[in-house]
């Protein structure tokens, strides 16, 4: 009799308690039990289903933004490299390196992995909250509630780790672009993404090597420097602005950095973005380890127009002046130091300008950015690199004629780049004496400029003294 009662009541409890445990309301009225009444119902609640979970998600929001959540990514990488052997279900991606293919767990393909002698569940799942319009993807870790304390402080910081790792080590780096972003896209995405490709390093960017040299130190001590900005309260950002007349290398420099440091560049095209606040959007997006660049930013928005616009406004007291519909000055400035400086961390922004004089002293001055690069025209020594990159030579006896002319006229590393390439096939010495002609047509033509604008410098006074003897007669 006790047998049977004892198999029975265990089956019972079998069925019902997962049942119970699923379905029994949370909060039931206090006043319905006793307290004591209540623990017992809890604990054996806990008996039969003593599991629990924690989501990762892969977007944070609550109700005033939405963040990618770079815990997400590290699980997931961590996941595919680690625990994917088990699975049976699998979401393939391409990984950028030849033919192979990444396997990532599918959608509610579970698996099982070990750490500290405890068993862990992950399982990725999509799921919507009460109340809640959207759905959620994120992986669910389940686990014993007595191996809590494992499982929070080491197990979850372990994952993290490996997965960052994993990431760094198959992660190819991506140039990303914003999009138009409008009303509805709160939800939507605001970046595209391309694979980053670009083959100039420091090594092939032609500039004098000493000021090369200073870059490569600044970046380098940007990217060891987590203790030092620790250290001294300051956000692990960085400002460079490059300027120089086009086709000296600015963009160039930029991919460099990004292949000497691995970081992502997002390249923010700003007469796309309508209002500041859609910045914040961008900005929210962007993940750690990441160059931000705003090419011509001159051309981008009417920087200097809108301190104008301001002081007209205060002198006229006319408060309702119809808003400026693009970014304005004070909206970037709040993007680089405001936000900017509360959220993420390695991040370095790049402006480049043609007109370096053209832009507002707020917006470059030292702390917004840091570093001002100028990029010239091309130097003997950064000719020395060009000539290794198209001809493969570092010495050649024109090497001299080509040093002297380049000391007395100004050509960019883009037009001389040019010149080596049209020459391709031709040789060596036919391709140095084609750069040495283009070069001395260049210097023929500067110095008749030259003198043109002497004689209209010349002319001038005779000319206005003529024209203002004429007034006088009319
Ligand atoms: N310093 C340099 N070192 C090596 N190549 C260079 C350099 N400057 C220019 N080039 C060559 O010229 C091309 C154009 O250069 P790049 O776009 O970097 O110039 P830029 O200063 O950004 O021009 P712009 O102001 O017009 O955008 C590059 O693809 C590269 O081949």
């Amino acid at each position: 009799m006790e047998t049977w009662w004892l198999a029975n009541s265990t089956t019972a409890w079998l069925i019902l308690g997962p049942l119970i445990a699923a379905y029994a309301p949370r909060q039931l009225p206090l006043s319905f039990f006793s307290n004591r009444v209540w623990r017992y119902v809890e604990a054996l609640l806990a008996f039969l289903n003593p599991d629990l979970t924690v989501d990762i998600v892969r977007r944070e929001w609550d109700d005033y933004s939405i963040q990618s959540s770079n815990a997400y990514n590290e699980v997931k990488a961590y996941l595919t490299a680690e625990c994917s052997r088990d699975a049976r279900a699998f979401r393939a991606e391409a990984t950028g390196h030849g033919d192979k293919l990444l396997l990532g767990l599918r959608l509610g393909q579970k698996v099982a992995d070990v750490y500290g002698g405890a068993i862990v569940w992950w399982q990725p799942v999509e799921d919507r909250e009460d109340g809640q319009r959207f759905t959620r993807r994120c992986f669910r870790l389940a686990f014993h509630r007595s191996r809590r304390d494992l499982v929070v402080g080491e197990y979850i910081p372990h994952v993290l780790r490996r997965g960052r790792e994993a990431l760094l080590a198959t992660r190819r780096r991506r140039l990303y672009s914003n999009n138009i972003i409008t009303d509805n896209s709160y939800w939507e995405k605001v970046w595209d993404h391309v694979y980053l490709d670009h083959p100039t390093t420091f090594d092939t960017l032609a500039m004098d090597p000493a000021r090369k040299k200073g870059i490569v130190d600044d970046l380098d001590a940007f990217r060891d420097g987590r203790e030092y900005y620790a250290r001294v309260g300051k956000p692990w950002k960085r400002g460079y602005l490059l300027h120089g007349p086009p086709g000296t290398g600015k963009s160039s420099m930029v991919a460099a950095m990004a292949n000497h440091l691995g970081y992502d560049i997002y390249d923010v095209e700003l007469t796309v973005v309508h209002h500041n606040h859609d910045l914040r959007k961008l900005l929210v997006e962007i993940t750690d380890k990441s160059i931000i660049v705003i090419e011509d930013i001159d051309c981008s928005l009417d920087l200097t127009g809108e301190r104008r616009r301001a002081k007209k406004r205060s002198s006229s007291g006319d408060d309702d002046d119809d808003k400026p519909s693009k970014v304005t000055l004070s909206g970037l400035l709040n993007f680089i130091d405001g936000l900017w400086s509360a959220c993420g961390k390695e991040r370095i922004v790049v402006f480049t300008t043609n007109h370096v004089d053209k832009l507002d002293p707020a917006l470059i001055r030292r702390g917004r950015m840091d570093m001002h690069i100028e990029m010239s025209y091309c130097c003997f020594e950064a000719f020395r690199t060009l000539a290794k990159n198209y001809l493969g030579v570092d010495e050649h006896p024109l090497f001299g004629a080509i040093r002297e002319l380049l000391g007395e006229v100004n050509m960019t590393p883009a037009d001389i780049a040019e010149c080596l390439m049209t020459s391709k096939g031709r040789g060596v010495e036919s391709c140095l004496e084609h750069l040495i002609e283009e070069l001395k047509k260049a210097k023929a033509k500067a110095q008749t400029d030259e003198a043109d604008a002497e004689d209209t410098a010349a002319a001038a006074p005779a000319e206005a003294a003529e024209s203002a003897e004429q007034e006088e007669k009319i």
